[in-house]
């Protein structure tokens, strides 16, 4: 016996939503079509939903293990369905790091345990991302990692980043890379060195100490040949030196996340709310615009969260001492939909790409459409009930995002992983 989402609609190949009927059964899409034979199967409401791929995160924080007081795979993976991902990779900054099989299992056997998205961890490029060793790559991937970064930090030294280049460009393994030279910092610089942080008098992070990094990695992927990803990508300098480098032939791909999309720093209250804080920082609004262009054309090639919970407390240390992040996971598509979609910006179509084949075909991931014969990770989305983000009903640890109180649509209702239901909002 199978299960029948019924009562929804598919995108076609114009991009219009159309009445469809989907047939899971053993974890796999059998049937696609306007009415199903019923048979028996189980029948499940959609509602006039959008029925869609499961979403793709390739840029999430679990915390697990060592911070398990700010989210566990457990909260997070939950926190991922609610929000419609059936697929997470999972950042090494967590202590210890991922940087031995040891803890790529360990976070393996925690998430079949939670049984909800699939999660597939990061392994580190350096040991304990230190950025002086690097780890055993041919390990971590035997161990089934699904990238190599040292998200959290910059990789510092160039030789250590070509070197690390070279050894997975020859095992097949792609690097993704947090770009920030450490030498542009100044201590305690939370925002984004432009109006914003200039009115306030605070020191501010210059987009240089990220674009020099990508120009940097451009060309040391144009050397090695391995596919090169940069996360959370904010400032148009960014942009122009992917758009370069794709132009150029070099693999090169690139994230941009909801929040450097739809923010920037002019957006920042006065009260100096720490839930503002976020590495990269919100950038100008020259560089915002820059992203959606990058997004339109093509050099941007997807969106990931780079959801990062925080304890309330941690957050409550004041602009300079609060760590960097917000979660993202359970606002990310009613965010971008109600926001760009809405609004005219970008299409449905290319928003659900951008959360789903993209990703997929970027990394090699088995993923991420919907069609007979795929595995049935499935999303199903209200694209009309209106809610307000309410961090406190959120299943994620972490309650620090800038968005409380927004009002959107676009809100995932059912969510399947591998035939299985994991999120059902009946
Ligand atoms: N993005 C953030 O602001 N914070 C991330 C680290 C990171 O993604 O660089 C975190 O781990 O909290
Ligand atoms: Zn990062
Ligand atoms: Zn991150």
């Amino acid at each position: 016996m199978g299960i029948i989402l019924g009562n929804g609609n598919v995108l076609n190949q114009a991009g219009e939503l159309t009445p469809a009927e989907i047939l899971v059964e053993d974890g796999r899409i059998v049937g696609i079509g306007e009415k199903l034979s019923r048979d028996g199967h189980e029948w499940v409401d959609c509602k006039g939903g959008m029925i869609s791929a499961g979403l793709i995160d390739v840029h999430v924080h679990l915390r697990e293990p060592g911070f398990e007081h700010k989210e566990t795979i457990a909260t997070g993976a939950k926190a991922a369905v609610r929000g419609g991902f059936t697929t997470i990779a999972c950042m090494p900054n967590t202590r210890p790091s991922i940087d031995s099989v040891d803890t790529v299992t360990y976070i393996l056997d925690k998430a079949r345990e939670a049984g909800l998205a699939r999660v597939i961890p990061y392994g580190a490029i350096t040991v304990r991302q230190l950025g002086k060793e690097l780890t055993d790559f041919a390990a971590l991937k035997e161990a089934g990692i699904f990238a190599l970064t040292d998200d959290g930090v910059g990789v510092q030294s160039t030789a250590m980043m070509k070197k690390a280049m070279k050894a997975a460009a020859e095992l097949g393994i792609s690097i993704v890379a947090h770009c920030e030279d450490e030498d542009l910092l100044i201590p305690g610089a939370a925002l984004h060195d432009g109006v914003f942080a200039a009115r306030h008098g605070l020191p501010g992070i210059p987009s240089e100490s990220e674009s020099i990094h990508v120009g940097r990695d451009i060309l040391l992927a144009e050397q090695t040949g391995v596919h090169y990803h940069v996360c959370h990508i904010s400032a148009k300098e960014s942009v122009r030196l992917v758009r370069d480098g794709k132009r150029a032939g070099v693999n090169v791909t690139c994230e941009v996340t909801p929040h450097h999309l739809l923010l920037c720093d002019e957006d920042i209250p006065d009260s100096l709310d720490t839930n503002w804080k976020m590495n990269p920082p919100l950038r100008s609004r020259e560089d915002r615009a820059a992203l959606i262009a990058g997004l339109k054309d093509g050099t941007i090639d997807m969106i990931a969260t780079d959801h990062a919970p925080h304890t309330q407390e941690e957050k409550a240390n004041g602009m300079a001492r609060a760590p960097f992040g917000i979660v993202g996971l359970e606002t990310a598509f009613p965010l971008l939909y109600t926001n760009l979609v809405q609004t005219g910006e970008l299409t449905l179509q290319r928003l659900v790409e951008l959360l789903t084949v993209e990703p997929a075909k970027a990394f090699g991931l088995p993923y991420g459409r919907l069609e007979v014969g795929a595995a049935a990770d499935i999303t199903v989305i209200d694209l009309t009930t209106e809610k307000t983000i309410d961090p406190t009903a959120f299943a994620s640890k972490g309650t620090n995002t800038p968005f409380a109180g927004w009002a959107c649509k676009g809100w995932p209702i059912l969510t399947l992983v591998d035939g299985k239901i994991v999120h059902h909002d009946a």
